[in-house]
């Protein structure tokens, strides 16, 4: 049967195409129309969220995945990183005011949720939480992320956060660079293998609590019961599918409570891990003084300005799931954020353009959660090895297009 649809590219057709869901028409962004004999295999059970996947050869875009639980600190994340590009994200224009996804000159950052198979009364009803395999659809997050890998714009499906239920899809055109954020990104092996670089953020349940507490209180009106019952609810599947993805990730953060307060449960002064793994292609890990060696560092005194309880960096070599990293360790807070400098100009591989890049950028958000501490130095820090990374694969496919294709 042959099905005619319009293919959404920035580049030309020339190569094999397949149609796994019929698509609506769009009209206006430098379409081509395409016939193509539909390969009868519906990858999907979903009536909207179609993909056309194709293998244009010649694409750009870079994969990144975000993974982390809920209220763990993903979109400050994206905040930091898209600012390193330089540029403000935001959600589509005219497009559902309650679409997950953000978009900025360089990247476009979707949320996994809107690969949720099951809406809110869905899950209910089966008795299954969104963290649980079964209320997600990997089989189109795949098609979807490969096919704007290779240069091929998709109609995504809209989870709506505000109403539970799953929205008509939108379209997303192949950017730079594709955030994939949410609960997922590397628990399926064939949506791990498209990911360029993977990221994890671990947050201590103690921490986790504190800041869910913060937010959900303060901000969403929930008691502390029900948020200590839904953070409950969450742990079994959690621990089952969500917790176990930070093996594959190439940088994890590791968020702790302090260990300079004897017993503190306080929960505002953190210790945080940058745990960096050895051998990733275009990513080199960040050190302090002397690479491959185990350092540990109070930097307070002359040149830092540190109250009570202080700040202490550790580095060195470790093994993390039986692979070789390099591990950055910051335990305690800034009390004066411009004197980031003296921390900065001790750490080296830092992939900035320029002298004090990364205290510039935590400056310029102080006001961001997480800015006098580890959470945002390293958020900052991981923001800039991936534009590195990001500049390394386009100057390598520049170089040899064919090759890097293939890799
Ligand atoms: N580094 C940090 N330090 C202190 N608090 C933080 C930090 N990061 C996040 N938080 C707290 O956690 C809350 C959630 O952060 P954020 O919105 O970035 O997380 P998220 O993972 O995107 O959440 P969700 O998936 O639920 O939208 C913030 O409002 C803040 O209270
Ligand atoms: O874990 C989550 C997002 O990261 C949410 O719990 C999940 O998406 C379900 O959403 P809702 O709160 O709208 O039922």
């Amino acid at each position: 049967m042959a099905a005619v649809c319009t293919v959404y590219t920035t580049q030309s057709l020339n190569s094999s195409c397949s149609i796994s869901t019929p698509t609506k028409t769009h009209l206006g962004f430098n379409q081509k129309q395409v016939v193509f004999y539909s390969t009868g295999k519906r990858s999907s059970k979903r009536s909207s969220g179609g993909v056309i996947t194709c293998s244009a050869g010649d694409s750009q875009t870079v994969v990144i995945g975000l993974a982390a639980d809920s209220g763990c600190g993903k979109s400050t994340f994206m905040r930091r990183l898209t600012s390193v590009f330089g540029g403000a994200a935001e959600p589509p224009k005219g497009g559902n005011p309650d679409s997950n996804t953000l978009i900025s000159d360089m990247t476009t950052v979707i949320c996994l949720d809107d690969y949720h198979s099951l809406d809110r009364n869905g899950r209910k009803e089966k008795g299954v939480t969104a963290l649980d395999p079964r209320a997600n659809d990997f089989d189109l997050m795949y098609e979807q992320v490969k096919a704007i890998k290779s240069g091929v714009a998709v109609e995504k499906p809209i989870y709506n956060h505000v109403t539970g239920l799953l929205d008509p899809p939108e379209l997303i055109k192949p950017p730079k660079i594709l955030v994939i954020e949410g609960l997922h990104p590397m628990f399926d092996e064939r949506v791990r293998d498209l990911l360029d670089f993977s990221i994890y953020l671990d947050i201590s349940n103690e921490v986790k609590f504190a800041w869910k507490i913060q937010r959900d209180m303060a901000e969403r009106g929930h008691s502390l019961e029900s948020i200590k019952a839904s953070i409950e609810a969450r742990k079994p599947d959690f621990d089952a599918y969500i917790d176990p993805q930070k093996q594959y990730a190439d940088a994890v953060i590791e968020v702790l409570p302090t260990q300079l307060i004897p017993d503190d449960n306080e929960g505002k002064v953190l210790r945080v891990r940058l745990i960096m793994k050895e051998g990733v292609k275009h990513f080199s890990p960040v050190y302090l003084f002397d690479e491959g060696s185990t350092i540990s560092w109070i930097p307070c005194g002359r040149k830092l300005t540190c109250s009570y309880p202080g700040i202490k960096f550790a580095y060195g070599p470790d093994s993390y799931f039986g692979n070789e990293v390099s591990i950055l360790e910051m335990d305690g807070q800034f009390d004066r954020l411009d004197e980031l400098i003296y921390v900065e100009s001790h750490l080296s591989n830092l992939s900035t353009k320029f002298y004090g890049e990364v205290t510039q950028q935590m400056l310029k958000h102080a006001d961001f959660p997480g800015s006098n501490n580890g959470t945002g130095l390293f958020q900052t820090i991981v923001g800039l090895k991936i534009r590195d990374l990001y500049e390394q694969i386009i100057a390598s496919k520049a170089a040899t297009p064919l090759e890097a294709t293939k890799a």
